[in-house]
């Protein structure tokens, strides 16, 4: 858990608690600080007053508008720098991929033939390097990309980096153009965690359009988000938003909170915004978790959005 009182992309790695998601439920207010974690939070009436009056104050001082547009030109620049500094604390043992992303692991078994895997915004590649690790399919590839070319390097420089079984190299999801390295139409699965929320919401229509060029007819894309009021959105200062619910971190970063009215509406029906592809929705969820600072007695309500959409 990030206890900077500046917010930094490295947030990310709070992921790393959900492991056994579902698993612990609060049900005696007096035990909340019995365990680290608790699943399926209902937020009491304080916690909706503080995410409320934290929104108003947001909107009420947004990034002074000739601030603005040095976060929309160049954002690859801010995740060079992040990937700079951050370079080693940012790898991470994803315990919690295999359980609540079985699917790639499928693709992974001996005998599951052809596959084709594509890690986009793959950061230090903390999904390839697990999968690959795992992989008992000779005929798994990996691709992964990533728009910061520093991120890339990471992931090139990692010792275990195969060029037989995976490529790693720069493309912007939000880009007009497709990966040159990645035939349209032939990949079985598309991740991506924690990436979505760092576009600008004009960039999304284009992104999906992409996702959905590079599938296979009933290809699946993996997704995990940060959910709308997570603790990550609620604690920004004044001076952090772009539009609502969009914000720059102290790091320069950007990140969206979505809603899954959002998901629905951005991938079930993509066509009123903008872009051809529909997908069937099988997952659309909330992961609404409270993490328990034990001994200083504090409550952090995170919410992740977690979905399976499925190319038609
Ligand atoms: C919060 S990090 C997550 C990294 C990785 N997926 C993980 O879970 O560890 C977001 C990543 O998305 C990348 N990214 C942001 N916008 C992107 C874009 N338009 N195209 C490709 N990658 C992008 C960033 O460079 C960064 O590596």
């Amino acid at each position: 858990m990030d206890k900077k009182t500046t917010s930094s992309a490295i947030d990310v790695n709070a992921v790393e608690d959900s492991t056994a998601f579902g698993s612990r439920l609060l049900k005696d207010q007096d035990t909340v600080f019995n365990h680290n974690a608790w699943d399926h939070v209902e937020w009491d009436q304080e916690q909706e007053q503080y995410a409320q009056s934290q929104i108003e104050k947001h909107l009420n001082s947004p990034v002074p508008a000739e601030e603005q547009d040095q976060y929309y030109d160049k954002p690859a620049d801010y995740w060079n720098t992040f990937y700079t500094k951050n370079e080693n604390r940012f790898f991470k043992d994803r315990h919690w991929l295999k359980l609540e992303f079985p699917e790639l692991f499928e693709a992974a078994a001996a005998d599951a033939g052809q596959k084709r895997v594509f890690e986009v915004g793959c950061g230090a590649g903390n999904t390839m390097f697990p999968l690959l690790e795992q992989s008992q399919n000779p005929d798994l590839f990996v691709y992964a990309a990533d728009f910061s070319s520093t991120a890339v390097q990471v992931v090139q420089n990692n010792p275990d980096y195969d060029t037989t079984r995976s490529q790693a190299f720069v493309w912007d999801l939000a880009s007009p153009d497709l990966p040159e390295a990645i035939a349209p139409g032939s990949l079985d699965i598309i991740v991506m965690i924690f990436v979505f929320s760092a576009l600008a919401p004009e960039q999304w229509a284009q992104a999906i359009k992409n996702l959905d060029r590079l599938l296979k007819p009933g290809g699946l894309v993996l997704f995990r988000d940060y959910g709308r009021h997570d603790l990550a959105q609620l604690r920004f200062k004044e001076k952090r938003l772009l539009k609502e619910n969009f914000y720059i971190r102290g790091d320069g970063t950007r990140v969206y909170f979505f809603t899954t009215q959002e998901l629905e509406i951005l991938f079930g029906q993509a066509t009123e915004q903008g872009s051809s592809a529909v997908f069937k929705i099988e997952q659309n969820a909330v992961d609404r978790r409270l993490l328990v600072n034990r001994s200083r007695k504090l409550k952090m309500y995170r919410v992740w959005l977690q979905g399976k959409f499925r190319k038609l």
